[in-house]
């Protein structure tokens, strides 16, 4: 650190006015840096008895050019040692902005050695804005809406009903009018489009649909007609309202929610009343899956993983990989279960019983009209997967999840919808022919083989009875053929399957022997019988020339040229700001934003670490608003415990509440006026209630602030946030394109900011190559806001610093501050070093200036300081994120083999470990977490 910094604290014990020893040399004084000094003191010297004449001067109206300013530097050079180390010993304590008003901008800027605590070198040994300059690149854009219309789709007028009168919305959006139709047809649904386009209504619309077309009615009891997989819990409760908001003309069709963080007791209350859709977060559903038996998937008929990039680069891949193996291991089961098939059979005739007057009158109705419909009464399965960026773990999870895909595209240039059952040289009328003349073929022979084979075994069913294990097996093919025979639509029989399955027993037993019941090895299975198929076929090879299909040739295409698309409307631009001065700027840009805005402005700032959010959103809220806002939770918080016994922690906080007065009407340059201003937060290691709390408040808010981390990224649909900076840099441009995703939503306008250090400009090259074109905004303007909360400084500069002041004034107030502040600083320091090695070369670790990051998190220590606290901070111990897949060990023995699952089941993550150890802690599943340290014990 090249600037010198004096540790006030200290000196303030040692060397009062009056104990202070008259010869006391400059080595007497606590530097904590190195000092960057040739000899010469630094600390520039106050007029004696100058303050208050001069504000006096000030606030009795006296023009500036009266108050008396220290402007000669070689003056202060000449004072001598003592005297000006007595003046400097004696602001201590007062980092107030007030004492600024002695120091001119030139000064500031000039100054050649940084002082003590008084004078801020916020604008000092800066290193130069580059100017990056914005490369011509042509963005991919999205038409959002349509141009057609709910009610131009044949869906239930209920439905439009619905739609138009409680939720406003007539027009489809361009992924609803291509998606709606091909959902209803009952195919597996790959949907990529931008953030913001109805994403979710294109999925949960046709589903509704399909289900309230059921006859007879379903009722909850029915089971578990639809699974929707979201990463967040936030976006758990998001769908689930929006489910609820779509079954209202259909009150028989009841949504559920189980998502990390509530009472497992009243979610199991709620599964064994009975849900029709279920939507949750993985690791939740996981949970009930293994502990409540009421939660069963033998109906299942629809499959939505909703955000699948997030699902499986945050490490849920095994909670996924688990959740399509129970849907595939019940409706097995079901299937098998002659007990449950004569109870199943009793229960439709009674329902039916009941139900058959009722449905007299809507004879019309009761006509299944979609193919889904058809999928919920039957033992298949639909799967749709989504996201607004794809990746190469997505296209695996598709080809192992998914049956005959269609791949929905928006983007303009190319939006298409690729089907998979369609080849790229189709279109020969002949192949498509024989394709199907082949279809019916293979089905034909494997019925007759399998009458066959049926035959021979029930003249010799009398003589052995198969085993269990063995009709097991079977039915665990009957499950993975159905994916991978490639008989295109038709549907597969049970017969069919069994013969196939006995074509390919030798090879299926050898793979089944080796590990039934790991979910790895059952995709692995899958797979092999796939390939197997495929070697027993060769003729059909002959026809099906072509071997890529649309939907595998557009993923591809898709995946490999990995552009990004955003929203038109949102104006995007970054600043290129220096690190001291990042804290100031972003207080600027906020009350720009939130205050300025007369039509009342609503923003999101993403920060890196949930420890920044803490501690910023509190810092930022206290210092703006004037408001003791770390007393007032402090106070609640105390309240709930209902004042047990105090800590000696505790006692030190509450001492220091009283610390800091806030003089907001301290006349001088340096007191701020305080501002109106709702500030929310909102991070994954938050208590569930408040956390779902926040993101209800920050929902209906018309104005306001969150600062929050990534887990706000993906989904959230906040309304009219006109504003989404990023304080700090994504860790790709993909998590780039979700947080600026939270604004301009729907085809509104949106604004979004990215703020980057002057080291880490060339990222935006590296946005650029993903077709994001961002501008760079003029960062001389970026303090210009601060002026309103510091009316008495003359430039946007000493406004800057008098905020600075106040922030460091209230980071240093007391010791839970202060440790606060540092383990906010700490967090920051590892995430930074941990930024993922394809985007390291511009965010390199090893280009940041600590000293001046500290200046950033309002701390004055130095970093050898501040590591040093670090290390003896119990609460920064790194704990291991609890979000994957928790089963114990004595679970694992009753699973044989699930401990063996390896990682990487959908393949290569494109995120790799330390970038998904980014923001692990974030999206905890409410598990609780592996005991690795009692295992290392042991
Ligand atoms: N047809 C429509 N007309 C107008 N607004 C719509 C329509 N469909 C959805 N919306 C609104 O658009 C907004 C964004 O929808 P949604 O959350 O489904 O986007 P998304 O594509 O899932 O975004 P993300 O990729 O960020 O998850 C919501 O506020 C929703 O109410």
């Amino acid at each position: 650190m090249e600037d010198l910094q004096i540790n006030i604290t200290s000196a303030k014990k040692k060397n009062t006015v009056k104990n202070r020893p008259l010869n006391k040399s400059v080595s007497d004084y606590k530097f904590v840096s190195k000092p960057n000094i040739t000899g010469n003191i630094v600390a520039r010297k106050r007029p004696q008895n100058a303050i208050s004449k001069k504000f006096t001067e000030r606030y009795t109206g006296e023009p500036k050019s009266k108050v008396s300013k220290v402007t000669d530097t070689a003056a202060n050079k000449s004072d001598d040692v003592e005297t000006s180390l007595r003046d400097l010993s004696e602001n201590k304590g007062k980092f107030h902005g007030k004492n600024y008003q002695d120091v001119t901008d030139d000064m500031i800027v000039n100054q050649k050695q940084r002082s003590g605590g008084w004078i801020s070198s916020l604008f000092k040994n800066n290193p130069d804005v580059p100017r990056i300059g914005q490369r011509a690149v042509k963005p991919v854009v999205e038409k959002v809406f349509a141009g057609k219309f709910f009610a131009d789709l044949n869906l239930h007028p209920h439905s439009i009903a619905n739609l138009k009168q409680n939720m406003n919305l007539t027009e489809l959006m361009t992924v609803q009018q291509k998606a709606i139709p091909v959902i209803l047809q009952g195919r597996d649904v790959l949907i990529r489009s931008q953030t913001g386009s109805g994403k979710t209504l294109a999925y949960a619309l046709p589903i509704i649909e399909g289900l309230q077309a059921i006859r007879p009615k379903i009722n909850r009891h029915d089971g578990v007609s639809v699974v929707v997989v979201v990463p967040t819990r936030e976006l758990a409760v998001q769908t689930y309202e929006l489910f609820v908001k779509l079954v209202k003309p259909f009150i028989w069709i009841v949504p559920g929610l189980l998502s990390g963080g509530q009472k497992r007791k009243a979610e199991k209350a709620r599964l064994r009343k009975g849900l029709s859709i279920l939507v949750g977060t993985p690791g939740r559903i996981n949970d009930h899956l293994r502990h409540t038996h009421s939660l069963n998937f033998a109906k299942t008929g629809c499959l939505i993983l909703d955000e699948a990039d997030r699902l499986l680069d945050m490490g849920y891949e095994k909670d996924v990989a688990a959740i399509v193996k129970a849907i595939e291991d019940h409706k097995i089961a079901a299937t098998y279960d002659p007990i449950a098939l004569v109870k199943q059979n009793m229960n439709k005739k009674v329902t039916e019983d009941i139900e058959v007057q009722k449905d007299e009158a809507e004879t019309e109705e009761t006509k299944i009209k979609y193919p889904l419909t058809e999928i919920f009464l039957s033992k298949e399965r639909q799967t749709i997967l989504l996201s607004a960026t794809l990746t190469k773990a997505v296209q695996n999870l598709a080809g192992i999840t998914m049956n005959d895909p269609v791949f929905v595209d928006t983007s303009e240039g190319k939006a298409l919808v690729a089907d998979s059952l369609k080849n790229i040289v189709e279109e020969n009328p002949k192949n498509q022919n024989k394709l199907k003349e082949n279809n019916i073929k293979e089905q034909v022979i494997a019925t007759k083989h399998n009458e066959s084979t049926q035959n021979k075994s029930t003249t010799s069913q009398e003589e052995s009875e198969p085993s269990q294990e063995e009709s097991d097996s079977e039915s665990k093919h009957l499950g993975a053929l159905k994916k991978f025979t490639g008989v295109g639509t038709t549907k597969f029989t049970e017969k069919a399957a069994v013969s196939v399955t006995k074509n390919n027993n030798s090879k299926v037993a050898t793979a089944d022997e080796s590990d039934s019941d790991s979910d790895y090895e059952y995709f692995k299975v899958q797979k092999e019988i796939e390939s197997n198929k495929t070697e027993q076929k060769p003729e059909e090879e002959e026809v099906q020339a072509p071997k890529t299909n649309m939907f595998e040739s557009a993923l591809k295409t898709a995946i490999v040229e990995d552009e990004l698309v955003l929203p038109a409307t949102v104006n995007q631009t970054f600043v290129v700001i220096p690190m001291k001065l990042r804290l100031v700027s972003l207080c600027s840009q906020i009350v720009q934003h939130c205050i300025l805005n007369k039509k009342g402005g609503k923003m999101i700032v993403f920060m890196a670490t949930l420890e920044m959010v803490d501690y910023f959103s509190e810092l930022i809220e206290t210092v703006l608003t004037g408001k003791d806002v770390k007393g007032k939770k402090r106070k609640d918080n105390n309240k709930k415990k209902n004042s047990k016994a105090k800590t000696n922690d505790d006692e030190d906080e509450s001492d220091s509440g009283s610390e800091f007065e806030m003089d907001f009407n301290t006349p001088g340059e340096g007191g701020l006026v305080p501002v109106d201003l709702d500030v929310f937060s909102l991070h994954g290691s938050m208590p569930h209630e408040q956390r779902m709390e926040v993101f209800k408040q920050f929902r209906l808010a018309k104005r306001g602030l969150l600062i929050c981390t990534d887990v706000a990224a993906r989904g959230l649909d906040v309304p009219r946030v006109d504003l989404v900076l990023q304080f700090c840099a994504p860790a790709s441009a993909t998590d780039y394109v979700h947080r600026v995703g939270r604004t301009g939503r729907g085809a509104q306008v949106g604004a979004a900011i990215l703020f980057l250090l002057p080291s880490e400009g060339e990222f935006v090259r590296h946005l650029e190559q993903k077709r994001i074109r961002l501008r760079q905004s003029d960062e001389s303007t970026v303090l210009e806001a601060l002026r309103t909360v510091a009316p008495g400084a003359p430039t946007m500069q000493r406004a800057a610093i008098a905020v600075q002041a106040r922030l460091e004034h209230i980071a240093h107030s007391s010791k839970e501050w202060l440790a606060r502040a540092s383990r906010a600083y700490t967090s920051w320091v590892r995430f930074y070093s941990g930024y993922p090695r394809d985007v390291r070369q511009w965010l390199d670790a090893r280009q940041l200036h600590l000293g001046h990051a500290a200046k950033a998190f309002a701390l004055r220590e130095t970093p050898a300081a501040l590591a040093k606290r670090a290390r003896s901070d119990p609460k920064l111990k790194k704990e291991k994120p609890s979000n994957r897949l928790s089963v114990k060990e004595d679970e694992e023995k009753r699973r044989p083999g699930f401990a063996n699952m390896k990682p990487k089941i959908f393949g290569n993550r494109l995120v790799n470990k330390q970038s998904s150890m980014h923001t692990a802690s974030e999206y905890d599943s409410g598990l609780p977490p592996l005991n690795t340290f009692n295992k290392k014990k042991a």
